[in-house]
């Protein structure tokens, strides 16, 4: 437990039922465009492998393109397993940055490039090693640390807490998060915490809610890669919702909220599906998203 206040919310459980009203399959009249393109800049030369596990969990949770910028041993792995993914700069509806990269050594030039992704005002999901650049965002964005991350980013802000107490506590780190940097929280777990914040106003008077749980279906997703998959699954989520987003007028990042517990939600479920009882790797989880979405849809 803690010193720091934080503000008394009342997580509910959030499940297949809730995801499914997300899941809906393309509009007859929709194109790829229509649909939402998402923007994806993660990967890095020590880990090229994360860009092509959050661009699997995106294509394969449905989304009209993926626009993948990264470095070149990334973009070679990206296009080798996945042709359809375009690399060329170009209008996107929704961002996903961060996985496999190092906020400490990262070049300048990515640095310079993911504050440009942020001051756009698009739609972010920010993972892993762009967690230090939040102050650059413009627009609505869900992080996704798991409790080490959290770690940095709050002692970043000068709270001091350790590990085991985010682990033991997380509850009260995920609301006092979403509520001393207003964006929406997804800090991972066995059970994962959601907390949607209004982006205005300053940690004093922010407007928070919802606030979910989402309990994890298989303990083998903790496999290394698993949660660059589940940026991926958010990432698309994001950009086939971005209209709702946009008339989000309920000033406390609801529609984000749930985007965020509803990928969570089909990570867990894809992630049982694939294990059937037996060990999986990351990229099983990607797979087995399509027949995990139908049968949520088929509800
Ligand atoms: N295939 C890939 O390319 C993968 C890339 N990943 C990326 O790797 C980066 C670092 O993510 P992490 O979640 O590992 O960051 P953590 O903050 O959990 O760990 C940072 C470092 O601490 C060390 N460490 C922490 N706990 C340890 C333990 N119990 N035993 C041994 N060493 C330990 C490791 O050296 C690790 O690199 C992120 O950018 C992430 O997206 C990971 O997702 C794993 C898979
Ligand atoms: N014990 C557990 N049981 C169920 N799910 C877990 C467990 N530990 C971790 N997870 C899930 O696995 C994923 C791990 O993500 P993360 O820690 O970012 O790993 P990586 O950086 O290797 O991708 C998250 O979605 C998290 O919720």
């Amino acid at each position: 437990m803690t010193d720091h206040q934080s503000p008394s919310l009342t997580f509910t459980d959030f499940g297949a039922a809730d995801a499914a009203a997300f899941l809906a399959p393309p509009q007859p009249g929709d194109d790829k465009y229509s649909r939402g393109v998402l923007g994806v800049m993660t990967g890095s030369s020590s880990f090229p492998g994360a860009a092509l596990l959050g661009v699997e969990g995106a294509t394969r949770t449905g989304v009209g393109m993926v626009r993948y910028l990264g470095p070149g041993r990334a973009t070679r792995m990206v296009l080798q397993r996945r042709p359809e993914v375009v690399t060329a700069d170009g209008r996107v509806q929704a961002w996903l940055i961060g996985s496999g990269m190092a906020a400490e050594g990262r070049d300048p030039s990515v640095t310079a490039a993911l504050i440009e992704v942020l001051s756009h005002g698009h739609p972010v999901v920010v993972d892993a090693g762009a967690l230090d650049l939040l102050e650059h965002a413009t627009g609505p964005v869900v992080i996704t640390p798991h409790a080490g991350e959290l770690l940095t980013l709050l002692s970043s802000h000068g709270i001091s807490t350790s590990r085991a107490d985010i682990t033991a506590d997380a509850e009260h780190w995920a609301a006092l998060t979403a509520q001393l940097l207003g964006v929406t929280v997804l800090l991972k777990g066995h059970l994962t915490h959601v907390v949607g914040a209004a982006q205005a106003g300053n940690s004093a008077d922010r407007a928070l809610g919802p606030a979910v749980r989402v309990t994890a279906p298989t303990t083998e997703l903790a496999t290394a890669g698993s949660g660059d998959v589940l940026a991926g699954i958010l990432g698309a989520l994001v950009a086939t919702h971005h209209e709702e987003l946009d008339a989000d007028d309920d000033g406390n990042g609801g529609v984000l909220a749930r985007l965020a517990a509803t990928a969570a939600t089909l990570h867990g479920l894809a992630g049982e599906r694939a294990s059937g009882g037996g060990p999986i790797v990351a990229l099983d989880i990607a797979h087995a998203l399509p027949a995990t979405i139908a049968a949520l849809r088929a509800r």
